[in-house]
């Protein structure tokens, strides 16, 4: 069945609507940023860099590290672009813009996030990079998706009778990473993580300048949760909706956060640009050597 102009959008060079891009731009493995000046700060690294494109704040960088490919793609801040942005990414390998049909076969990308974030947890200090191995989504975005499959309804309901949640919010679904992806990311210096998606900076996230958040308390609340070994360790604004698209859309995904603050006890990294600096190089290293 053709996908209708309205469902797909292309623009009148044959790029995808909102992220400019054509199949041909983007690498098998895009490595996902919030911010669109954390792109150049990844492909200062590349050998050489063949393609740079952006429109809105969905700016693409390609090129290649120690010989392979990769893209690197901002998402700009939150789960509403991570909507966007997965599943153009996706229609730009799996969908044939031609014939405006899906292909009968699908590529699987590597979707690997490089954010920035908050600890909840006294014990993850700032600048310490969180991979995380699970995330809960506070967003709504995945409840719009035929998505209980992927869901961890096990945790979900552990957290929801914990919690006292109101009903006036969106359910938390809880969404894994590639276990894989995560296996050829991982080293001893970095902290496994379960990841709070909020959909806001502010009262989401328990800060208060002039308004005040319903509940002072959430982020304790979301501390002293536990379901069996596992305890919620940071809070950002992407992962749990990048995990959960990825799965329902058959690609792998991960997210490496930097901590910047620790909510705790109140600190803030003392050089949040060396921070994810090593965060970027770190990850660049640990692909090529893997040979992702
Ligand atoms: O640094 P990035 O990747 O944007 O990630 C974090 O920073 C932004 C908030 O300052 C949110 O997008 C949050 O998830
Ligand atoms: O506290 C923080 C830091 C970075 N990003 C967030 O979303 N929260």
């Amino acid at each position: 069945m053709s996908l209708k102009a309205s469902e797909l959008i292309l623009n009148p060079d044959g790029s995808v609507y909102h992220l400019n891009l054509r199949p041909e731009d983007i690498a098998q493995t895009v490595i996902l940023v919030g911010d669109p000046d954390r792109v150049p700060k990844v492909s200062r690294y590349f050998d050489h860099i063949e393609l740079k494109k952006s429109k809105r704040e969905f700016s693409t960088h390609t090129g290649t590290f120690k010989g392979r490919r990769l893209s690197v793609v901002s998402t700009g801040i939150g789960t509403d672009n991570i909507d966007i942005v997965l599943n153009e990414l996706d229609a730009l390998v799996n969908i044939d813009f031609e014939g405006r049909a899906v292909r009968k076969s699908l590529t699987i990308l590597n979707l690997i996030r490089l954010g920035t974030s908050g600890a909840i947890q006294a014990d993850i200090p700032a600048d310490t990079l969180v991979l995380s191995d699970l995330a809960i989504g506070f967003d709504g975005l995945l409840h719009f998706y035929e998505s209980e499959a992927v869901q961890r309804a096990d945790i979900q309901y552990a957290f929801l009778q914990y919690a006292d949640w109101s009903v006036l919010k969106a359910v938390p679904y809880v969404v894994q990473a590639d276990p894989e992806l995560n296996e050829l990311l991982y080293s001893e210096n970095m902290v496994r993580g379960f990841t709070a998606t909020h959909p806001g900076f502010y009262g989401p996230q328990g800060r208060s300048l002039r308004l005040m958040a319903t509940d002072a308390d959430s982020n304790q609340t979301l501390a002293s949760f536990r379901f069996k070994n596992l305890r919620i360790t940071n809070m950002e604004m992407e992962t749990a909706a990048i995990f959960g698209l990825a799965r329902l859309l058959g690609h792998k995904a991960a997210s490496v956060n930097c901590i910047l603050a620790n909510r705790s006890d109140g600190t803030f990294s003392p050089d949040p640009s060396a921070a994810v600096d090593h965060m970027i190089r770190y990850t660049l290293e640990r692909l090529a050597a893997q040979g992702t």
